[in-house]
């Protein structure tokens, strides 16, 4: 974790950008410019629409990059907006990952893996690479992923040891954001305390032995924005983990809901927003059909800058 809060502590902006392109957010004269290209490119007609989506998906997350490379520590690409474009998709989602490590961000790959550990140990390639020679081939360019802990410990430990081998880092779900969470993650448990608890003192403990210079863990906790008390309680409750902080602008987070999830010293956390940022373009009222692909992607990096600066500054804010 300690790249991560060298890179927060450099921009001095705890906010991660959430690249989570569809084809609603991206203009629809970025993705009609590619049309003639991928019609000569794909092997069938009925691969054409997916393809030339994804290619306007890079163009997009490209232009957002550039204009907020030199003011947030981090991006976060979620893989499944890209899969579900099929092999164009993934292409796309790794190129977006290499683009961005390439302009000095950290990337959080928010995967969400799960598995039993034979498995867990495959998925986990994604942080180690794979074997090449006396190296390692790394195709996917990123720091971090998210992990799900529903199957325990052997789910987990591979990737906590794929993340010591490469000098990266793994985010599990504690309490996340969503409005259904509460269904299991709420649950009473025997001694008393609730599911999300014991989960956030299993993270704790997967992280004993890997705390770095400032404090933290290589695992950190998803922890949403729409909790804000729960997160707080858990700042105290885990003092050795780094939050990954979503839900905030879109899903209803303000700055003042995750300031407990910080520690005394202003670190400790970082807050993701996708669609409040990427997504800016729409909201500015600025769009217009008449726009050519390239104004409308000026517009689309122009907002965006825009609402990550908002973002910086309500969380300095606060902190
Ligand atoms: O608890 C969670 C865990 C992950 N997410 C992911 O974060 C982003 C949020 O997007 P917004 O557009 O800012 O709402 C998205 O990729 C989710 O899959 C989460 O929201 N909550």
């Amino acid at each position: 974790m300690d790249r991560l809060i060298a890179a927060i502590n450099a921009t001095q902006n705890p906010s991660v950008v959430g690249l989570d392109p569809t084809e609603a957010l991206v203009p629809p004269q970025v993705v009609a410019s590619f049309a003639d290209e991928v019609r000569d490119s794909v092997e069938t007609p009925e691969e054409a629409p997916a393809a030339q989506l994804a290619v306007a998906y890079f163009e997009f997350n490209r232009a957002i990059i550039d204009a907020v490379a030199d003011i947030v520590p981090a991006v976060k690409p979620q893989i499944a907006m890209y899969e579900a474009l099929g092999p164009a998709g993934i292409d796309v989602y790794t190129m977006t990952c290499e683009y961005a490590k390439q302009q000095g961000l950290y990337v959080l790959a928010d995967v969400k893996r799960g598995d039993i550990g034979s498995t867990a140990a495959a998925y986990a390639h994604m942080l180690s690479g794979v074997a090449a020679g006396d190296g390692a081939y790394d195709p996917w360019n990123i720091d971090a992923v998210t992990i799900n802990p529903y199957l325990g410990t052997d789910g987990i430990t591979p990737f906590v040891d794929a993340a010591k081998q490469a000098d990266k880092d793994v985010f599990v779900l504690v309490r996340t954001s969503n409005p259904s969470s509460s269904e299991l993650q709420m649950l009473d448990l025997a001694d008393g305390g609730k599911v999300y608890e014991h989960v956030a003192d299993l993270v704790e403990g997967w992280g004993t032995d890997s705390i770095g210079a400032h404090g933290y863990s290589r695992v950190g906790a998803v922890v949403g924005a729409t909790h804000p008390e729960e997160g707080a309680a858990l700042r105290a409750r885990m003092p050795h983990t780094f939050f990954l902080v979503p839900g905030y602008g879109a899903q209803g987070g303000t700055a003042a809901d995750v300031r407990g999830m910080f520690d005394r010293d202003g670190s400790g956390a970082i807050v993701n927003s996708s669609r409040g940022i990427i997504g800016a373009w729409k909201k500015s009222g600025e769009w217009r059909e008449s726009m050519s692909a390239d104004e409308a992607l000026e517009l689309v990096a122009a907002t965006a800058r825009e609402a990550a600066i908002d973002m910086r500054d309500n969380l300095r804010m606060v902190l």
